[in-house]
C-alpha cells in the first residue's frame, strides 16, 4: 500500500520549474529525496503539503486527495523543517499546552519521557537551546501525536555527527512499527544511506531515478585505473568520469561491464555527484 502518491507534479516558482515529478512511498518505508542545493526537494515537500499550490498534478495521501483532506491528513503526519517554525520565547512545557490543543492524539507522557531521553531541557527557551537541541526538540513536537508517516526537510543538516546519529536513532525507532513511513530530504546522502530503503533523485527540478537503495548500490560500480585503461570500458557503461591520482575514476553500470574489470561499491554520495557532474 501507498501512503504517497506524487503523479506528474508541476510547480513553477520563479525562474524555476518542477517538471512532471512522479514518485510513491511504500508504507512501512523509508525514501530520501536527494539532490543538491536548488534542485527542488523543498519545493516538492511544501507542495506535498499544500504550502506550495501546484501548477499541476495529483498528490494523495493515505489515498486521499492532499488539499481536499488537508485538515484530516494533518492528524497522520508529522513535519520538521531544517529550522524550527515557533515563536523562540517558548519552552517546551509551554509548546506541550499548544500542542495538546492542536492535535487529537497528542501525547504528553510521551513527549515528556522522549524529551528527557534526548537531553532536551523543559524550561529553558527555544531561543536558549543550540541548534542540535531545537533539532531533537522539532523532531520530538512532530512524533508526539504518533503520527503514521513523517515528512522530513534536511532535518540534519548543520548537526554534528554525535546529535545526527541521535537523530537516527529516533527515526529507526520509529520506523519499527511496520505502519510508519518517512519521506526525508537530504543533501547528506549518508544518513540516508543508513535509513533509506528507496531513493529518489532529484535534479533541477526533474525527478532522475527513484530506485530501492540496495539496487542503486548494486546496479552501480565504481572503477578506478589509468586514462589508457579507460578506454577499455564501454562508453554506454559510464555514467560519469572524474579524474583522480590512478588517472580516471568512472562511475558505470555493472551490467554493461565485463567481470574481468574489478569494480569498487560506490557510495550514494559518488553515484549523486558523478550523476551532476561527472557526465
Ligand atoms: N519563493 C521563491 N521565489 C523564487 N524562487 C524560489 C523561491 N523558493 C525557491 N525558489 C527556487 O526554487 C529552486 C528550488 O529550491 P528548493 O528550496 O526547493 O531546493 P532544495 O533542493 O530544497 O535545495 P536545498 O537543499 O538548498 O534546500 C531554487 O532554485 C530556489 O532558488
Amino acid at each position: 500500500m501507498n501512503v504517497l502518491e506524487v503523479k506528474n507534479l508541476s510547480k513553477k516558482i520563479g525562474k524555476f520549474e518542477l517538471q512532471n515529478i512522479s514518485f510513491e512511498l511504500q508504507q512501512g518505508t523509508v525514501m530520501g529525496l536527494i539532490g543538491q542545493n536548488g534542485a527542488g526537494k523543498s519545493s516538492i515537500i511544501r507542495c506535498i503539503l499544500n504550502l506550495l499550490k501546484k501548477t499541476s498534478g495529483e498528490i494523495t495521501i493515505f489515498s486521499k486527495d492532499h488539499v481536499q483532506f488537508e485538515t484530516e491528513i494533518r492528524e497522520d503526519l508529522g513535519i520538521v523543517f531544517d529550522e524550527l517554525h515557533i515563536p523562540e520565547q517558548l519552552t517546551a512545557i509551554d509548546l506541550d499546552g499548544i500542542y495538546k490543543r492542536v492535535y487529537g492524539r497528542w501525547d504528553s507522557e510521551f513527549f515528556f519521557s522522549q524529551l528527557e531521553r534526548f537531553d532536551v531541557p523543559k524550561y529553558d527557551k527555544v531561543k536558549t537551546m543550540s541548534r542540535g537541541m531545537k533539532m531533537k526538540l522539532a523532531i520530538l513536537l512532530a512524533l508526539s501525536h504518533h503520527p503514521k508517516l513523517l515528512l522530513l526537510d534536511e532535518p540534519t543538516s548543520g548537526l554534528d555527527p554525535v546529535v545526527r546519529d541521535e537523530m537516527l536513532d529516533v527515526l529507526l525507532h520509529f520506523m519499527e512499527d511496520e505502519t510508519h513511513s518517512i519521506l526525508f530530504s537530504s543533501h547528506i546522502t549518508n544518513d540516508l544511506e543508513k535509513i533509506a530503503d528507496t531513493i529518489t533523485f532529484i535534479h533541477k527540478g526533474e525527478v532522475l531515478f527513484t530506485e530501492t537503495k540496495d539496487s542503486l548500490l548494486y546496479d552501480y560500480g565504481l572503477w578506478k585505473g589509468s586514462n589508457e585503461q579507460a578506454t577499455e570500458i564501454p562508453t554506454h557503461a559510464i555514467v560519469g568520469k572524474r579524474p583522480s591520482a590512478f588517472g580516471t575514476e568512472l562511475l558505470v553500470k555493472r551490467e554493461y561491464v565485463s567481470p574481468a574489470f574489478s569494480l569498487e561499491k560506490p557510495t550514494i554520495e559518488e553515484i549523486m555527484v558523478f550523476h551532476v557532474k561527472g557526465g
